[in-house]
This record gives structure tokens, C-alpha cells and sequence, in this order.
């Protein structure tokens, strides 16, 4: 039976990538584009269809950070599908990066020094904005607007991944905020709660055949991380890179690599994993790909507590939506 799997953000860096590695293993697959950006998605279908010529591509326009969008998408698929094997919620933002050198430099000189090349903890910042729905732009779109799809899709959905990040740390988030309105991480706040919302999602969703996993694709050059230093930079110490990545080996450093742990979880039985894990992309010194399970630092509680709040938040948007459209709906009949 052909298998339906559709990937968010799949148009560059890792999930284009991902995109390639699934057609390799199953070219039976039917592949459904999520896009914010049509262009960039035929871009993408194009070169997917250069090396897997009889591969069936699909694409959605879908911006995860506008509600209108992720409800109007959520509606088309249900149109076109009638399950979706694999949901791989995989669009991510980190607008604004700052890299603070200072703590950077001291860093290099400490006792954490892999861990901050790892996690990069207490050395990046991020300024986020609200967007038109009056969400914080990173947690619309590295976590509700999944969430609200995911909502959307449920009777369709049997296997969710999460593409998270080792920047996701509790210290970063605050449930009496869980939009990061007040402080200047609102990456791996999102990052975190996408990491507690898929323990939620396992706790209440298991029974029903729903099963979540996180990952994390370890530093890999794509746009996001070109936003962090430019292109060039990153061309210019790749050396050091190899050379970091023989002490950390969370450097994977390429999109094919970094989607190492997300094809790995294509090829999993479910019940087999660890609802409590995040998978790992990692590379080795002489560059062998693997995967690896480590503990997430979540409380069970406090998961099931963001879930609701989230639930809370979904039905806040609605309700706004809904009056915004009758709003519309009267001015359209003066
Ligand atoms: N690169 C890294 O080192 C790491 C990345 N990650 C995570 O990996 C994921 C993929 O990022 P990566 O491949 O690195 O970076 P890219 O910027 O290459 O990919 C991000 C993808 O998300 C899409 N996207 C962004 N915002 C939206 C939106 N509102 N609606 C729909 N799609 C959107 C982008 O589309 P568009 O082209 O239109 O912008 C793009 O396709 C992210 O979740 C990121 O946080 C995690 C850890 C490390
Ligand atoms: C000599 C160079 C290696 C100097 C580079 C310094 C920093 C720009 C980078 C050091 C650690 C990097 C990161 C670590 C974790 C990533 C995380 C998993 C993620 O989700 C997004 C990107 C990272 C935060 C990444 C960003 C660049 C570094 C801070």
C-alpha cells in the first residue's frame, strides 16, 4: 500500500533533505510538500524528481505561522488523503540571531566548552515579533501552528516527529509564558515546549494508535544557520568544523546527515521507541552517520499542563477567527 507522508518546511535544508532520503528508501512513497512558499516548493519538487523520476510529489501551501493558513491547508488535505502515515513537523524559525561573543570566547576556555559547541547554551539570542494573529512569531511557528495541524489532522495521523533541537533547555521556558514574550530565547523556549507537547501528545494520544517522537539534526549548514554567521564564514572554518566534530559529534554538518535520526524514525516500529527520548542525528570524526536516544529533563506534569493550555489558546484563536470572519461577512453585505 502506497504511504502518505507529509513534511513541513520541506522545500530546503533538512527537510528537503529528509524529502530524498525517504524516495531512496521507498520509492513507492507518496510525498506531500508542506510550503510556505510555492515557488521554492516546485523548486524543490523539481530537483526531487531530477534524481527519482517516478516519484509521486505532492505539494500544500502551508504557512505554519498563520492560522488562516494551517486551517485552510488542514482542510485541503483532508480533501486529498485519507490517512497520512508520517507528519514530519519539521518547519522551524530563529529570526535575529545573536551570537554573544564574549560569553563565546570564555566558553572556549571552560570546562563546557563541547557542551556549548553542542547546545550552544548561554551564547545565542533571538528578537522575536508578534505576527498578524497576534502570536509570538517563533512559538506560531515552531509550535502552535503544528499543533493546531495536528489537531486539525487527528483522525488521519498515526506518526508524528518533531524536529526539535539540543538548544531546547526547561531554563528557557516559562509556562506563565509560554509565547516568550518577556525574554530573549524564544528559540529554544519553542523548542523546549515542541519537546513537551510530543510527551503530552504520547500520554493522551498512545491508546488511540498516535505515537510522537523529537529529534534533534545536531548543527547542520542550511539557511537557519546562515542567518547565525554568513555563508562564507562557514565555508572559511569548515576545517575546524571536521576538527570540533571529532570531540562533539553533534557537528553533522550536512542536511543529508542532519536527517539521519528522522529517517531512522521512518523505519521504526513505534512501540518500540521511547516517548521520553529525543533521537539524535550524530556523525562521527570519520563521518559515519548514526542515531542515538538521550533523556529529555521533562516533567510528565507539566506537559500535560502546557497541552491544555495550548487547547486553551486554540480555541482563543478560533473563537477570534470566527468573529474576524463575521466582521468580514457583514461589511462584504453593506
Ligand atoms: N540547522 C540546524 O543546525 C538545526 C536546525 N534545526 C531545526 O531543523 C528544522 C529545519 O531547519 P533547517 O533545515 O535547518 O533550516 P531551513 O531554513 O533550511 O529550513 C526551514 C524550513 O522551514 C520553512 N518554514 C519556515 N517558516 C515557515 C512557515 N511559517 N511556514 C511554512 N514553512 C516555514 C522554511 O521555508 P522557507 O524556505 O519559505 O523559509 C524552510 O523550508 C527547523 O525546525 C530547525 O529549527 C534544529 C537543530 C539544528
Ligand atoms: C569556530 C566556529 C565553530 C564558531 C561557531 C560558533 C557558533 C556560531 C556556533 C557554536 C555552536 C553552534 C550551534 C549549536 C547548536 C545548534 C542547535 C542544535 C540549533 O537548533 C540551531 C543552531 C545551533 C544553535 C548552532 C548555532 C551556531 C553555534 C552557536
Amino acid at each position: 500500500m502506497e504511504r502518505v507522508v507529509l513534511i513541513t518546511g520541506a522545500n530546503s535544508g533538512i527537510g528537503l533533505a529528509l524529502c530524498e532520503r525517504l524516495l531512496t528508501e521507498d520509492s513507492q512513497l507518496r510525498l506531500c510538500l508542506a510550503c510556505r512558499n510555492m515557488q521554492r516548493a516546485e523548486a524543490a519538487r523539481s530537483a526531487l524528481l531530477t534524481s527519482h523520476s517516478n516519484a509521486h510529489v505532492d505539494l500544500l501551501q502551508l504557512d505554519v505561522g498563520s492560522v488562516q493558513s494551517v486551517l485552510s491547508a488542514a482542510q485541503e488535505v483532508k480533501a486529498r488523503y485519507n490517512r497520512i502515515d508520517f507528519l514530519y513537523l519539521n518547519a522551524g524559525i530563529m529570526p535575529n540571531p545573536q551570537l554573544d561573543l564574549n560569553a563565546f570566547f570564555k566558553g572556549l576556555f571552560s570546562r563546557n566548552v563541547v557542551r556549548m559547541f553542542a547546545t550552544a547554551e548561554g551564547i545565542l539570542t533571538q528578537q522575536d515579533r508578534l505576527n498578524s494573529d497576534g502570536l509570538q512569531e517563533v512559538f506560531a511557528t515552531n509550535l502552535f501552528g503544528h499543533f493546531l495541524l495536528i489537531r486539525e489532522l487527528e483522525p488521519l495521523l498515526s506518526r508524528l516527529v518533531w524536529t526539535s533541537s539540543s538548544n531546547a533547555r526547561r531554563s528557557a521556558f516559562s509556562m506563565e509564558d509560554m509565547q516568550h514574550r518577556e525574554g530573549r530565547e524564544s528559540y529554544s523556549s519553542s523548542k523546549y515546549a515542541s519537546d513537551m507537547l510530543s510527551l503530552a501528545l504520547n500520554r493522551q494520544k498512545n491508546s488511540q494508535g498516535l505515537f510522537s517522537s523529537v529529534i534533534c539534526p545536531g548543527l547542520v549548514m542550511t539557511n537557519l544557520t546562515y542567518g547565525i554567521l554568513p555563508s562564507f564564514f562557514w565555508t572559511l572554518i569548515m576545517p575546524v568544523m571536521w576538527l570540533i566534530r571529532i570531540f562533539t559529534n553533534t557537528f553533522t554538518l550536512t542536511p543529508h546527515n542532519g536527517a539521519e535520526a528522522l529517517h531512522w524514525l521512518f523505519l521504526q516500529n513505534p512501540e518500540s521507541l521511547d516517548p521520553r527520548a529525543k533521537y539524535h542525528s550524530l556523525t562521527s570524526g570519520l563521518g559515519t552517520n548514526y542515531t542515538q536516544p538521550r533523556q529529555m529533563d521533562i516533567d510528565e506534569g507539566a506537559s500535560d499542563v502546557l497541552y491544555s493550555k495550548l487547547l486553551e489558546l486554540e480555541k482563543e484563536v478560533r473563537r477570534k477567527l470566527s468573529e474576524e470572519n463575521a466582521d468580514e461577512e457583514m461589511s462584504a453585505v453593506k
